[in-house]
């Protein structure tokens, strides 16, 4: 015993003796033997509610540029966006959501730890998002692209949001209303905004019990995380999931109106938590065992075998997927015209590179990584970045009105809340894209993005050795006063020089339409929620489109405050997403009165 507490202390004297001599010495906080400061930043917190907000502190204590160690892996924190410059370098020469021919992947690659399970669950060499085979790499995010693009496969996910929509306000409806409705800081008003002296009126004096009586207490949060999660799957899969008929029924207190039919949604639930637990694996890999030393990898049974059951649900989920490919590509090759073909996101996989010269067919197995992408990279940072903005609007209600006023004038037939519509009209919504921007910008949903040098580097006036790992903070990028006025002020004004454009983009025809105006590509400012240079989002234009579209269902058909004025989004950094879990509000519905 005396022996390992003296030998402890010689190498915590060591180890601090390496660390006061390290190159290029940053501050940053305290690290700790063995675990550097994962402790400080929650990683091996057992509750897990960390932190981005820890984050942004330790960027609010440090500065600029700092420096933490997980185990005894250093990570460079990059805060202001001047000292990112090189990791845009590819981002400025070309557009990022272009398709890609361009071998060198400089500052972009980047390398994922924990070889060894990442080649255990061919992430390394499959798909786009953990992919590190060039070729390969670049291939996937090609035809991810393309696929996500396609006129007819927008056209559908539109049509299909709108349809699952209704069938989220269905179980909405049968939700109990709150009694008594006490006004205590927004109110919910009759229709589009009120004017009163020119200026939005807030103020909202409701005496009416009718009125009242439409008034319901959700959770936010939970409900556009099954939404999305349905509407995914089912574009993926071609399977329901019933995450919405699931929460519905274990909300709902009255037996009466329970939904779905039981044996489904077993079999749905299976599959969704083989599917969380894959999800949750990666994340593992991801983030959390970032410089874990080798010997725990090869060696460590305990841990080995703590993860088991997660490799083994990530394999049973893998399969499950195959199954649905196979039983697709059967189908399809019955089918006598293309045309007839739906174009959610399965079948645009499989048909792709058949039906042209360019590009050869995906496997199957390689089918299914595409759909694993776009479950794990499309469903939570939807679903999260709708909540923060239906955070964002409850708090600045003038902001809101004016969201619907723009929503209303769309359509000026009476009928307007039941009119499905195409995803062409989104590009008019100027406004509301402001403020989706101005949410993405004051609180991303993907707040960190990491990257490893690849060639010696000059970095806030240090050298930076080939290996170097770097994390660069979107959020603090955001939140900056090198490049923002007044960044702690929400203003969605601030992205509004986009109106300039409105006269120009009449004339353009339908796909002009897809690559330039659902997520303009001319920033005057460093916006980075999706991401920086070769590696950034594949699917913001989809992203935008499939956000509006929630957006323009939920307030042309409801008006939205707060559950109470001190009501926050309960947020967890997780998945290297900043996940909202809980969100509670009033809606009521504004066509009813
Ligand atoms: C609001 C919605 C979204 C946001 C804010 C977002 C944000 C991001 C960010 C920041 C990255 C870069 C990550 C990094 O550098 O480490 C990224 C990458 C990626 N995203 Fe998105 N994303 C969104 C929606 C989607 C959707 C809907 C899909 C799929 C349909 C998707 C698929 C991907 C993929 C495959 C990558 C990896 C790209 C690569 O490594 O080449 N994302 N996203």
């Amino acid at each position: 015993m005396c022996l390992i507490t003296f030998l402890l202390f010689i190498y915590t004297i060591y180890y601090y003796y390496k660390y006061s001599k390290r190159k290029n010495p940053l501050p940053g906080p305290l690290p700790l033997p063995f675990i550097g400061n994962l402790y400080q930043l929650g990683f091996l917190k057992e509750d897990k509610k960390i932190s981005n907000k820890f984050i942004q502190e330790l960027f609010s204590n440090y500065g600029d540029i700092f420096e933490t160690y997980s185990f005894n892996e250093r990570i460079i924190w990059i805060n202001r966006i001047d000292l990112a410059e090189k990791f845009l370098y590819v981002n400025n020469m070309k557009s990022t959501n272009s398709i890609i021919n361009d071998e060198k992947l400089e500052y972009n690659y980047f390398h994922l730890r924990n070889k060894n399970e990442i080649k255990e669950l061919k992430i390394n060499e499959m798909g786009i998002y953990h992919n590190r085979e060039y070729s390969s790499w670049k291939f996937h995010r090609n035809v991810l692209i393309k696929c996500v693009t396609l006129p007819k496969f927008l056209k559908e996910i539109v049509m299909e949001l709108q349809e699952q929509f209704k069938e989220l306000e269905n179980y909405w409806n049968d939700i109990e209303s709150v009694d008594s409705y006490s006004n205590n800081h927004d109110s919910i008003q009759n229709g589009s905004s009120k004017k009163e002296n020119g200026s939005t009126n807030n103020k909202f004096i409701n005496n009416n019990d009718d009125v009242d009586k439409m008034i319901k207490i959700i959770d936010i949060s939970k409900w556009i995380n099954c939404f999305t999660l349905d509407i995914f799957l089912q574009s993926i899969t071609r399977e329901k999931s019933f995450s919405m008929a699931n929460y519905f029924n274990q909300i709902m207190k009255d037996e009466n109106k329970l939904k779905g039919i039981e044996p489904i949604l077993d079999k749905s639930d299976l599959f969704i938590n083989k599917f969380k637990n894959s999800l949750w694996l990666s994340n593992q890999l991801n983030s959390k065992l970032i410089g874990l030393p080798k010997f725990f990898n090869n060696f460590f049974l305990v841990y080995k075998l703590y993860y088991r059951k997660y490799f083994n649900d990530y394999w049973l989920f893998h399969e499950s997927l195959l199954k649905i490919v196979q039983a697709r590509r059967s189908e399809i090759s019955k089918f006598p015209k293309e045309q007839d073909l739906k174009a959610d996101a399965l079948t645009s996989f499989i048909n792709y590179g058949t039906k042209n010269d360019e590009g050869r067919a995906l496997t199957d197995d390689e089918v299914v990584f595409m759909m694993k992408d776009l479950i794990g990279e499309g469903i939570g940072t939807i679903s999260n970045t709708f909540s923060y903005i239906i955070y964002y609007m409850c708090r600045y209600p003038k902001i809101k009105y004016r969201m619907m006023e723009e929503i209303d004038s769309l359509n000026n037939n009476n009928n307007h809340q039941t009119d499905t519509f195409t995803y062409f009209i989104l590009a008019k919504l100027y406004y509301c894209e402001a403020v989706i921007k101005e949410v993405s910008r004051i609180y991303p949903v993907h707040p960190l993005t990491s990257r490893i040098l690849n060639e010696k580097e000059n970095i806030g006036g240090y050298t930076w050795d080939i290996g170097q790992m770097v994390y660069i903070n979107l959020h603090a990028i955001h939140n900056h006063k090198f490049n923002w006025k007044n960044p702690e002020e929400f203003d969605p004004e601030r992205f509004l020089y986009l109106e300039e454009k409105k006269e120009e983009e009449k004339e353009l025809n339908e796909k002009d339409f897809i690559e330039n105006s659902f997520f303009r590509k001319e920033y005057k400012d460093p916006l980075y929620t999706f991401g920086i240079g070769l590696r950034s989002c594949p699917a913001k234009d989809l992203a935008m489109i499939i956000l509006k579209t929630m957006v323009v269902m939920f307030l042309r058909n409801y008006d939205v405050i707060l559950m109470d004025k001190n009501t926050k989004p309960q947020i967890n950094y997780n998945n290297m997403l900043n996940n909202c879990e809980e969100l509670n509000v009033k809606i009521r519905p504004r066509n009813k009165y």
